[in-house]
């Protein structure tokens, strides 16, 4: 079964505050896991502990059967000069699709985020929805088996974010583990499960080596 766990997780920057302490999850595929909490609770910095990016002050982390991490960052970043199109075909390419078989499939992924009719311009006329969406489609490309999602509604107004907060439903559906951070009401309504790091937020003022 893919799947991350992570026990007895805390996290702080130096000596400052803990973020968050004594967190305990285990997210599987098939599961889209809406993480909450307040700004500056440590969303982010949890996605990169989950990743193996940044290790956790005290705590582990497992992954099981995970090949393949995918992100989607807050600030979308692409290959400013090549198309919307290409974004999403290279990394099937990278899978070992012919390009004759990996463009209708970068389509159909395109049209999934609403983003079909915008393939062939190039990355840096894209709006910024435009631009998060396409960066959504191209780690849906990868399939990954474990796919951290940042903020994925933050630019975006609301009939796109529905969109957005219905896909990445789906691709829980699939064989992949999908942690979102979050403010927006309606992807956490979207997500199967919730952690909220409010819960697992240690005293105020608490800054001591074994706080
Ligand atoms: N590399 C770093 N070095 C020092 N402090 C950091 C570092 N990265 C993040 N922080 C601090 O850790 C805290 C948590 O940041 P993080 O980005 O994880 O929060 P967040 O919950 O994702 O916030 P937001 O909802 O505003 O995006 C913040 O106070 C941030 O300034």
């Amino acid at each position: 079964m893919v799947s991350v766990s992570a026990t007895g997780l805390a996290h702080r920057f130096g000596s400052s505050a803990y973020l968050f302490d004594g967190l305990d999850l285990e997210v599987r595929a098939g599961e889209v896991v809406a993480l909450v909490g307040p700004s500056g609770s440590g969303k982010s910095t949890l996605l990169s502990i989950l990743a193996g990016w940044v290790t956790p002050t005290r705590g582990q982390v497992v992954h099981h059967g995970i090949a393949r991490t995918g992100w989607v960052f807050q600030n979308p970043h692409g290959s400013p000069r090549r198309s919307a199109l290409d974004h999403v075909v290279l990394p099937l390419l990278a899978h070992g699709r012919t390009r004759r078989a990996a463009e209708p499939e970068a389509h159909e992924i395109m049209a999934r985020f609403d983003v079909e009719g915008v393939a062939d311009r190039p990355f840096r006329a894209l709006s910024g929805g435009e631009a998060q969406r396409l960066m959504l489609a191209r780690a849906v490309a990868t399939a990954p088996d474990l796919l951290l999602v940042d903020e994925p509604t933050a630019q975006l107004d609301l009939a796109t974010s529905a969109t957005v907060n219905r896909v990445l439903a789906q691709v829980g559906r699939n064989a992949t583990a999908v942690v979102v951070a979050t403010h927006d009401p309606a992807t956490r309504e979207a997500c199967t499960r919730v952690i909220d790091l409010a819960d697992h937020m240690p005293a105020m003022g608490v800054t001591g080596p074994e706080a």
